[in-house]
């Protein structure tokens, strides 16, 4: 099937075991994300990634973010790619050849991906490429709708939430880590802008599925968060090596 195209409910490689995890941002999705990954040794899909390089490539292409024609026919021939580097566990996000991690990762770029991300078109057109990463040995899955929209079969998910106030204080100190500065304030009103975008679009809103884990993470560190959540896994699969 060619990308665009409507597409079944349930993904193709439903034999591939995989975790499905969703939440709002900061809740610490993509932190837990990749120390799974590298814990079981499977792909990692950074769902959020993708959305955020077709903003930029639409902020690139002069494409208007509420233009949903112009913004599937990018989607459809998005040049993306994601290139682990060989001298670190780093992996580099290409947009058109050109690597823009860093520009992908600043709060202007998240709100962008958050507006282009409530058209249905767009959404069908990113579909097939989501689902194109569940290959053995298994995946990890970021996003907002991965255990409800893109691997409804998985047989793992997770939904994580922490306050808003929370996720800010996170989002502060992971910017002043970066050397950039952060008002709490307006971070808190960006996140709380976010939320109510992703929560309250008609498709694909962000919602846990009925059969996921939720694990409020506000109190939790990332080391009680990752055992909670491969606790939950093996009773899930256990098979699972951990
Ligand atoms: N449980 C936690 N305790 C403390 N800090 C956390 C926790 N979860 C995430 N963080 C930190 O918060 C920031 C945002 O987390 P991240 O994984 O990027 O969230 P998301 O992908 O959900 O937006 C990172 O700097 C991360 O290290
Ligand atoms: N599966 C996904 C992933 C992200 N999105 C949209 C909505 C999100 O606000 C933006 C950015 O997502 P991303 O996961 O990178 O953001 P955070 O790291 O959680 O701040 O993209 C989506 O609609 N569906």
């Amino acid at each position: 099937m060619s990308q665009g195209q409507s597409d079944t409910a349930t993904d193709t490689n439903s034999t591939v075991p995989m975790i499905a995890v969703d939440g709002p941002s900061g809740s610490g999705k993509g932190t837990l994300c990749k120390r799974l990954a590298k814990q079981l040794g499977w792909q990692l899909l950074d769902s959020g990634a993708i959305y955020r390089v077709l903003a930029l490539a639409a902020l690139h292409h002069n494409v208007e973010l509420d233009d949903e024609e112009a913004l599937v026919a990018l989607a459809t021939h998005l040049d993306v790619a994601f290139e682990a580097r060989e001298d670190s566990e780093v992996v580099s996000v290409m947009l058109e050849g050109e690597d823009v991690s860093k520009a992908i990762r600043t709060e202007e770029c998240g709100a962008a991906a958050s507006k282009v991300a409530p058209f249905p078109k767009v959404r069908e057109a990113l579909l097939q490429r989501q689902r194109a990463f569940r290959t053995a040995p298994g995946l990890i899955a970021d996003g907002r709708d991965m255990g409800t929209v893109v691997f409804p079969d998985a047989p793992i998910k997770v939904f994580l939430t922490a306050s808003a106030e929370e996720r800010a204080r996170r989002r502060v100190s992971q910017l002043q880590s970066a050397g950039q500065s952060a008002n709490i304030a307006q971070i808190l009103a960006d996140i709380q802008a976010r939320d109510d975008r992703d929560m309250n679009r008609a498709v694909a809103p962000l919602k846990p599925a009925d059969d996921a884990l939720s694990l409020d993470t506000t109190t939790l560190s990332l080391d009680e968060v990752e055992a909670e959540v491969l606790a939950y896994a093996k009773t899930r699969l256990p098979e699972l090596k951990v």
